[in-house]
């Protein structure tokens, strides 16, 4: 019997969706408003969960406070109030979309999640556009 923890975070960043080896008129026509120069930003929102069975001695299938340390520490202290193109450096030559953002969260957190669970990364960019990555 699996059962699906989940965990809520937050944290808010800027950034700019370009291809530096692009001219400004293509990542105009690609990335649109996106692609201003200035950068802009998000209020993200992610949501963390982890399957598996439930350990019969304590009932969990892991301590959720474990998952939150794990997104404080290894999510919201690297992007939260960053630059995401500038300050991080996973984005210094990976455009810094949804996609790929979801995609360095997930491999963030699957080192240090036991590999018996499941791991699913849901990250809303805005209320109403959101990725789901689950490792494949
Ligand atoms: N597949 C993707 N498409 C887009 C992404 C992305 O990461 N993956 N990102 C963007 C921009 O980051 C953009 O800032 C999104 O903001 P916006 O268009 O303002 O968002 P909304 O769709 O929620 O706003 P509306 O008012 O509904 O237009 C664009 N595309
Ligand atoms: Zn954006």
């Amino acid at each position: 019997m699996k059962v699906t923890v989940s965990r809520k975070a937050h944290f808010n960043a800027a950034h700019r969706l370009y291809r530096k080896d692009w001219s400004m008129e293509k990542n105009d026509l690609v990335f649109g408003k996106c692609n201003n120069p200035n950068f802009h930003g998000h209020n993200y929102e992610l949501i963390v969960s982890v399957t598996g069975e439930i350990d019969p001695e304590t009932g969990f299938v892991l301590d959720v406070k474990i998952l939150s340390d794990l997104i404080k520490e290894h999510i919201e202290d690297a992007f939260d109030h960053k630059n995401l193109n500038l300050d991080v450096p996973d984005f210094a030559d990976l455009n810094p979309t949804a996609e790929n953002i979801a995609v360095v969260i997930w491999n963030k957190l699957r080192n240090h999640i036991k590999s018996s669970l499941e791991l699913e990364v849901v990250l809303y960019e805005t209320p109403r556009n959101f990725v789901t990555y689950k490792g494949n």
